[in-house]
């Protein structure tokens, strides 16, 4: 088309497109280009944008319909936009307007595919206003039939921005232009459903809202005029839902049951349990902490108070909490989790002070103590809680415990694990170690509570009498802190130092009124008491104050007093009596209650088959270990001077008491020196005892539990003691006193107790069988 000559007008924050009526106010420049229009080119100029002060590369030819005033009373003139035009050079003149040259477009005829394209858009531009509501747009686009036309009708868009129409203008070629379009749109549709989809949303969540609290208001009127009340106990809920000091899963969470028990009515089984569920969420002490105090020596001087002896244990303790706190202060506990301080096991005999070391702990922190008792626990739910859905439903003991001890960092005392037991209700044990694991218990999950409980702050403490019932994951996540019992002088120390003062405030009776000898104390350790730990000991002073109350005081108990305060002695050395015959020997074993003493008795029986049989709940260990002694007697009879004949005889082995169940290899020694013993027909020397597995040479085998087998040897009055080889460097844990009071034989073959625990002179019978 031949390029005209134009006034030209840019407007710098509209884009006009072709086929457009519009109204533009007239600045300065505006007015120049339409009084030149008006005046030198039959009213036409040509209209194009700057955006940003960048002169697009094409325009709209446009006529001048109408000059005048706009509403707001400032010139202005109505125009319509026609054909494209690219810009050309500009020129001069005439008149104070600008002047460029103008060369229209030219439009090809539609081939089909622009036809195709064109429908598309047309479909899409229709989405668009459909979802505008705009029906008579609609209809004027429907009407459109040329596709450069139909593509130019995006002027009037408001979802486009300039600078699209603007690329728009500068793209001349249909189905370009048409293609872009198409992929606006669709962009466009896309997402404005998205935010019309938020929009409704937001809309309906608002109307519910207004909605519930409506049914709500009206609700609570209702139960009001029923007289069933209790509208006020709900909004009590959730007022204190609002209130409490919840992390906020943990509020959204009670809001959604205040929710339902709004709902639910008084009448409903289920607002009962939401009740107990709300009441112990609203219990739990969520935002409550105790400040650690971290300084050792303090604690030291805590446990120190606390407890008599123990300088080991205690230099465990105060060690561990200095690892804790310096972890704690480099922030080694939050990160991984893993690996941030096990867990503390204190395991010994009962009454040895584990429970009240465990307090004295809590006390040394500062931080409240909770006992949570797990023996005979079988059921997992105990740990973990039952589900809400079951009747009767209660949260677990750890939740428990949190809630009873009002802090979330207290020191919680797991007694007795090894008393954990598992069947078909669970794993309390596998719940356990969830419990104790850093990297989990910072979310553990109460079945009940169903909400994450962060244990992470909290420092347990386990207990435990033995070791090898605990089961091997658990016991891999604790340190071990070995607490075997104490000597008689440490029981009168402890006796007179914490378990008097405190059995005498009991009675209501003071130091002065009351005075107990040593020797008296001495008495009830050794003969009226026999245990590793204090415990029955502090029973028995109780009970003797009972009655001391009734006296008239002051009084002084001695050692003679004992018989009418609290009867006469239990426990007397009975090692020489039951080893009055041949075929018992003394051996020393360590039990669930400490360390013991333990009479192997063994006797012929008449018959000439041979043979052995074992009684007294042995285990397979120890019922090889009979098999052993027996073997090993028979293959030196020559060289232990035993009669063949002798070895005709079945022979009978028993290990009393015969209701305890007992196993280990430790009892070997103590078999053979029994068997050959009887063989003999000499006695076994009554002040000895034994302990020690022995192999079928004769080689005596190390054992464990050395510190406790001595001290019940001790506390049994023997004073000599056959001991492996290989244990001698245990002895350096047995305390002074106990040494003292004990000849240590080492031994390294069977035969050398042999040779020296009879007694020399043979009482001249032979014991054959009956
Ligand atoms: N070394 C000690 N010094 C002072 N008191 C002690 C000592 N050892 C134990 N006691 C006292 O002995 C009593 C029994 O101790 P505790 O109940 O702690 O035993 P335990 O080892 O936890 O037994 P269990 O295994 O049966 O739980 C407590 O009153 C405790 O204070």
């Amino acid at each position: 088309m031949a390029s005209k000559r134009l006034p030209v007008l840019f407007l710098d924050d509209i884009v006009l497109l072709p086929g457009m009526v519009v109204q533009i106010e007239l600045d300065e420049a505006a007015q120049a280009a339409v009084d030149a229009a008006r005046t030198s080119s039959g009213s036409e100029l040509l209209i194009a944008p700057r955006l940003e002060d960048r002169y697009a590369s094409h325009g709209v030819v446009a006529s001048v319909r109408q000059v005048g005033k706009s509403r707001g009373g400032s010139p202005a003139a109505m125009l319509r936009t026609a054909v494209r035009a690219k810009i050309g050079s500009g020129v001069t003149g005439p008149g104070a307007a600008l002047w460029v040259e103008a060369e229209p477009v030219a439009v090809d005829a539609p081939t089909a595919h622009v036809r195709e394209l064109a429908a598309e858009y047309k479909q899409l531009v229709v989405s668009v206003l459909q979802r505008r509501e705009a029906w008579q747009v609609i209809d004027s686009v429907s009407a459109i039939d040329d596709p450069g036309d139909l593509a130019d009708t995006a002027g009037w868009a408001p979802y486009l921005a300039n600078d699209r129409k603007r690329e728009l203008l500068e793209t001349p070629d249909v189905e370009a232009r048409l293609r872009l379009l198409i992929d606006w749109t669709r962009d466009f549709l896309a997402e404005s459903e998205v935010s019309d989809k938020i929009e409704t949303d937001v809309r309906e969540s608002v109307e519910k809202r207004n909605r519930e609290y409506l049914l709500r208001e009206q609700l609570k009127a209702i139960r009001k005029e029923l007289g069933e009340g209790d509208a006020a106990g709900t909004d009590d809920y959730r007022t204190r839902v609002e209130a409490a000091e919840l992390p906020d899963a943990v509020r959204e969470a009670a809001l959604r049951e205040v929710d339902k028990l709004e709902k639910a009515g008084d009448q409903n089984p289920e607002a009962g349990w939401i009740r107990t569920w709300l009441d112990t969420v609203l219990d739990l002490p969520w935002a409550a902490r105790t400040t650690d105090n971290t300084d050792l020596e303090a604690a030291r001087a805590v446990l120190d108070a606390d407890h008599h002896g123990l300088a080991e244990v205690k230099e465990r303790i105060v060690e561990y909490l200095g690892v804790r706190a310096r972890r704690e202060e480099r922030g080694l506990t939050t990160v991984g989790g893993r690996g941030s301080g096990a867990v503390i096991l204190l395991a010994g005999p009962p009454g040895v002070g584990k429970t009240s070391l465990g307090e004295s702990v809590a006390r040394t922190l500062g931080r409240k103590f909770v006992r949570v008792a797990l023996g005979g626990v079988r059921d997992e739910a105990e740990i973990r809680g039952h589900r809400r859905t079951y009747v009767g439903a209660l949260p677990g003991r750890i939740v428990r415990a949190i809630k009873e001890a009002g802090s979330m960092n207290p020191v919680v005392l797991l007694d007795e694990v090894d008393k954990v037991g598992s069947d078909y209700r669970g794993d309390p044990a596998a719940a356990l170690l969830e419990v104790l694991d850093p990297a989990q218990n910072h979310t553990f999950r109460d079945h009940y509570l169903d909400l994450d409980l962060d244990l992470s702050d909290v420092l347990f403490i386990a207990t435990a009498n033995v070791l090898d019932t605990i089961p091997q994951a658990l016991f891999d996540r604790m340190e071990l802190i070995s607490i075997d019992g104490y000597t008689e002088n440490d029981k009168v120390a402890i006796a007179r130092d914490f378990l008097l003062p405190r059995q005498l405030e009991r009675a209501a009776l003071s130091a002065d009124e009351v005075t107990v000898t040593e020797e008296a104390l001495r008495e009830v350790a050794a003969n009226y008491t026999r245990e590793a730990g204090v415990r029955s000991f502090e029973r028995l002073l109780a009970k003797a104050f009972r009655k001391v109350a009734l006296r008239e005081l002051p009084a002084t108990v001695g050692a003679d007093d004992l018989k009418d305060l609290i009867g006469r002695p239990r426990f007397m050395p009975e090692s020489s009596e039951r080893t009055a015959v041949p075929g018992v020997a003394t051996g020393l074993a360590v039990t669930g209650m400490g360390g013991d003493v333990l009479y192997i008795e063994a006797s012929l029986l008449p018959g000439d088959k041979g043979g052995l049989s074992v009684t007294g709940q042995l285990g397979d260990v120890m019922k090889e270990s009979a098999q052993i002694a027996l073997s090993y007697v028979r293959a030196h009879a020559d060289e232990l001077g035993i009669s063949p004949e002798q070895l005709d005889h079945p022979i009978h082995l028993h290990v009393p008491a015969g209701a305890v169940p007992k196993d280990g290899p430790s009892a070997g020694v103590t078999m053979t020196t029994a068997l050959v013993s009887l063989l003999l027909g000499r006695n076994v020397r009554a002040e000895v005892g034994m302990t020690g597995e022995v192999s079928l040479t004769g080689r005596v085998l190390p054992i464990g539990g050395v510190k406790q087998k001595l001290l019940a040897a001790q506390r049994a009055g023997l004073t000599e003691v056959y001991l492996p080889q290989r244990n001698e460097p245990d002895l350096d844990d047995v305390p002074t006193d106990v040494l003292a009071a004990l000849t240590v034989h080492i031994v390294s073959d069977v035969r050398e107790i042999l040779a020296s625990a009879l007694e020399s002179v043979s009482p001249g019978v032979v014991t054959t069988a009956a």
